[in-house]
């Protein structure tokens, strides 16, 4: 198959590097010198036991340059960026092309969906971590399940993403209610990104200090809220253990929002923690932490340029 990976990052490098092992894959990016290093000598993944694997058979292109359709494309860029790949790579879509997005953060699907048939439009959440070291190397920090699913009645197309990803040697679990591992994933996200990315300290610390995890607890029942509202049901011990899990599983790990942060580049706060915030003026739900942390991650961005 013709895999595209739009968003040749930490987890674009890490999906496409082992899709590679059974099918055509091309990693587009943005940046010139990632394109050009994974062009030059590929994919390398540092392993979590300190093995290092190499991925020659890759291709890689600038965004916007590939005019060849592809059977399945991969959406990892963060979601600030989804709308501009999305413009710039439309030609990979043609009728049948499946366009999966394993992307943190709420409404992307719908972003993808104005560019190919809803009923192609997969749905999911990943919960590897991946970290970025630049020229086409990764750290894989952390492992765990894709969780894939649809809005629609689309069970051939899942089974399709399903094998493909088990082949490549992921452990994917098809989901029946999407809509719950979306708002499970964000309540992961909500805390550990935001607050790893305030503190600046590996997934793993958030469990180890009282003061933090007490953080992670006021976010997560505020979401709950929310959830709620809109119709997901969550046990709040078993939300949380969810994110300790996380934080367990991937704790030398550092999150995608911790790298944005130390690259001062934008972070995906407004598909995050925004969106709950947005939702809950729906339902008239007070999240007052959630507002906070959306108005302090800001802050921080607009401090990039101010301070060494
Ligand atoms: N890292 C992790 O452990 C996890 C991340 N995620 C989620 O996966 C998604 C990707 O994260 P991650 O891999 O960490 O992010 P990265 O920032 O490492 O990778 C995103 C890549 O997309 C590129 N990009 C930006 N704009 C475009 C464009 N228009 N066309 C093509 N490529 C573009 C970026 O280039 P440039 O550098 O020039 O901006 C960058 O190389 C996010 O939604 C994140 O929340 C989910 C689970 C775990
Ligand atoms: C916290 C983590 C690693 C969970 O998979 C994640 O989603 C991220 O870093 O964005």
């Amino acid at each position: 198959m013709k895999i595209a990976i739009i968003g040749a990052g930490a987890m674009g490098c890490l999906y496409g590097a082992y899709l590679s092992r059974h099918h055509d894959v091309y990693m587009i990016d943005a940046l010139a010198s990632q394109v050009q290093a994974i062009q030059d000598n590929g994919i390398t993944i540092e392993e979590t036991d300190g093995t290092i694997a190499k991925f020659t058979q890759v291709q890689a292109c600038l965004s916007g340059q590939s005019q060849e359709p592809v059977d399945i494309a991969i959406v990892f860029v963060k979601s600030t960026y989804t709308e501009q790949a999305l413009a710039q790579n439309r030609r990979l879509f043609k009728d049948s092309t499946l366009v999966m997005t394993l992307q943190n953060g709420a409404g992307n699907d719908r972003k993808i969906a104005q560019y190919v048939k809803p009923n192609n439009v997969i749905i999911g959440t990943s919960k590897h971590n991946a970290v970025n070291l630049g020229n086409g190397k990764i750290k894989h920090a952390g492992r765990g399940a894709t969780d894939i699913g649809s809005n629609h009645d689309a069970n051939h197309i899942i089974a399709v993403a399903a094998d493909l990803l088990t082949e490549a040697g992921f452990e994917v679990a098809v989901a029946d209610d999407i809509q719950r591992i979306i708002w499970s994933k964000l309540l992961v996200n909500l805390s550990v990104n935001t607050f790893t990315a305030i503190t600046q300290t590996p997934i793993g610390y958030m469990i180890k200090n009282d003061d933090a995890w007490d953080f992670a607890k006021r976010l997560v029942y505020e979401a709950i809220e929310v959830a709620e509202a809109d119709g997901t049901y969550f046990d709040r011990r078993e939300a949380l253990n969810m994110v300790r899990e996380v934080c367990q599983t991937a704790g030398a790990g550092y999150s995608s929002m911790y790298q944005d942060r130390k690259n001062r580049v934008k972070m995906e706060i407004d598909a995050i923690n925004g969106a709950i915030v947005e939702q809950a003026k729906q339902y008239g739900v007070p999240t007052p932490y959630n507002t906070l942390i959306v108005a302090l991650i800001h802050a921080i961005e607009g401090a990039y340029d101010l301070y060494d």
